[in-house]
């Protein structure tokens, strides 16, 4: 039996009627009107009035989570309780709780734990702090079934009510309108992690069996570069993670606010460290303030060396390994739906380094590099006028790296030129300059059974055929993850482009994080329906 589901994949506000909407409501059965209901189209599209055919299981299935959707935001909310920031010393017996609790989780639904430990690493202030275990976990042994492999972290990056946010940041709060979640890590990447477990637990209340076999590999260090990971793969790469058919990593984010992707590419990361120090204390300004170069004035200087005013990065060499873009490629960004207003409007500007050029502004963010400053540690950065001279700062600033250019050669470029802008400055202060982590950038193809399977879940839940997209994120551990499976890797995001990842107000929307469940759980249906035919 075929069960008919139908799923706009344009919504707007409730409070908007339109003639469509109406029409929409005429073909949805009892059981889907609630979801329906919140969800109208902005505009007419020839989608929209398609019946999705979606086969009997997944649609029990779909149900399920329909009918779960307040205890499976409770689970949300559980974990993001957690603040497990990694880049935190004094926050790590966090992040090594909130891999506790996620691996109680997936030992309730049945799978085989193991918490790896990866050593320990070492702080800038010469201390070594324990990295937080790693989670490999299986679920299902059946040699019939193709074995997925699923990446997630559980750390996420720094937040306090003070920098800006409406609610308390590791406290998950509904909107008033029942429709976002906020919360640090409800996007990245505790939310879509939880995705997983919800559509796990789907399949096994609804007496349906799991149509493939799962690995689990969930770490606390991706946002401080995934340390200690990479080793792990290495020595586990003949036994944990042989015999994987496809990976799967949902840690990234709608390109709009409205249709649904599936993302082929990041960029890779280089992150720096610039430590300069001119006293062995902290000075009073009025006491010493024009007797000697300042370490933060140097470091001001140093930086602003970094990019000029278009943006363009100034370290020579650095650019040269970047790939000329082709006509083929050109002709891929053309079709993507990308608005530009919308996206001017979400940032807060209404001036962007390539002005209105929907292709300029993704390959920018996609396939070319770009250097961010991130902050100055040791800066006087609190409330008031405080009158002080830092003994040390230390500038972090990183690049986002793209296919063809390798860490270890932008490292070498970085700082063969920043000592040369240091010597040219002439300051007798200390002067240090390293990179902290480097990945490379990952490219993937997409005709393989993991993607047309992925399109397949999308056109199940949303009744659209997603865009195919690029990230200008980094996942450090994507590319170890291809090369230890020797497998294809997809990126399935569910958030959307709006949800202030890595900002204040970070938010999952509700319908997101729910069709985001049942999309996991399609997923995993087709590759277990497609994986026969390939
Ligand atoms: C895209 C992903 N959700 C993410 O946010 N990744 C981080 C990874 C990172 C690497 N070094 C520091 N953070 C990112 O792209 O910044
Ligand atoms: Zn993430
Ligand atoms: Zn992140």
């Amino acid at each position: 039996m075929i069960c008919v589901i139908l799923y706009p994949w344009i919504r707007r506000s409730p409070c908007v009627t339109s003639t469509s909407s109406i029409r929409l409501r005429k073909f949805c059965s009892r059981s889907i009107r609630t979801l329906v209901d919140s969800i109208v189209p902005l505009k007419p599209s020839p989608e929209f009035f398609k019946m999705s055919a979606v086969p009997e299981e997944l649609g029990k299935i779909f149900q399920y989570v329909d009918k779960n959707k307040e205890r499976f935001i409770e689970r949300l909310r559980d974990v993001v309780r957690i603040p497990s920031v990694s880049s935190a010393p004094d926050k790590r017996d966090d992040v090594i709780a909130m891999v506790r609790v996620t691996e109680e989780k997936l030992k309730k639904l049945g799978a085989k734990t193991e918490l790896c430990d990866v050593g320990t690493q070492k702080l800038s202030d010469g201390r070594t702090l324990r990295l937080p275990p790693v989670i490999l976990a299986k679920l299902g042994d059946d040699p019939s079934k193709p074995t997925v492999l699923v990446y997630g972290h559980l750390d996420v990056q720094p937040a306090a009510k003070e920098d800006g946010w409406n609610t308390e940041p590791f406290d998950l709060t509904l909107s008033c309108d029942g429709k976002k979640l906020y919360g640090r890590g409800a996007s990245d990447d505790k939310g879509p992690v939880m995705c997983w477990l919800n559509a796990i637990e789907s399949y096994q209340n609804c007496d349906i069996d799991l149509p493939t076999n799962l690995k689990f590999v969930f770490e606390g260090m991706e946002e401080s570069g995934s340390e200690g990971l990479e080793e792990l793969l290495e020595a586990k790469r003949d036994s944990f993670f042989k015999g994987i058919h496809y990976v799967c990593i949902s840690d990234n984010y709608w390109l709009g606010t409205r249709k649904p992707c599936l993302t082929y590419g990041l960029r890779g990361i280089c992150y720096f460290f610039i430590e300069i120090e001119c006293a062995v204390k902290d000075l009073h300004s009025g006491l010493y303030g024009g007797v000697l170069n300042e370490a933060t004035s140097d470091l001001i200087h140093v930086l602003d060396s970094l990019l000029d005013r278009q943006g363009k990065i100034k370290i020579p060499d650095l650019q040269n390994d970047v790939l000329p873009v082709t006509d083929e490629e050109k002709e891929l960004y053309k079709n993507i739906d990308f608005n530009v207003s919308e996206f001017k409007t979400e940032i807060g500007t209404n001036q962007l380094l390539h002005n209105e050029d929907k292709a300029k502004i993704l390959m920018s963010r996609w396939r070319f590099p770009s250097l961010s400053i991130h902050g100055i540690e040791g800066a006087f950065a609190e409330e008031g006028s405080k009158t002080v001279i830092p003994r040390k700062v230390v500038g972090k600033f990183s690049i986002r790296i793209v296919p063809n250019m390798e860490p270890q050669k932008v490292e070498e470029s970085v700082v063969k030129y920043l000592t040369s802008v240091w010597n040219k400055r002439g300051s007798n202060n200390k002067f240090k300059v390293y990179m902290t982590h480097g990945a490379k950038s990952w490219v993937s193809d997409v005709n393989h059974t993991n993607y047309t399977a992925a399109r397949a879940a999308v056109r199940h839940v949303f009744n659209v055929e997603p865009d195919l997209t690029r990230e200008g994120g980094s996942i450090p551990i994507t590319i170890n993850l291809e090369d230890v499976t020797g497998t294809n890797v997809i990126l399935i995001p569910i958030g959307c482009c709006d949800d202030g990842a890595h900002s204040q107000n970070e938010k999952i929307d509700v319908l997101n994080y729910i069709e985001g469940s049942k999309l996991l759980a399609a997923y995993l249906y087709e590759i277990g329906n497609q994986h026969q035919k390939s």
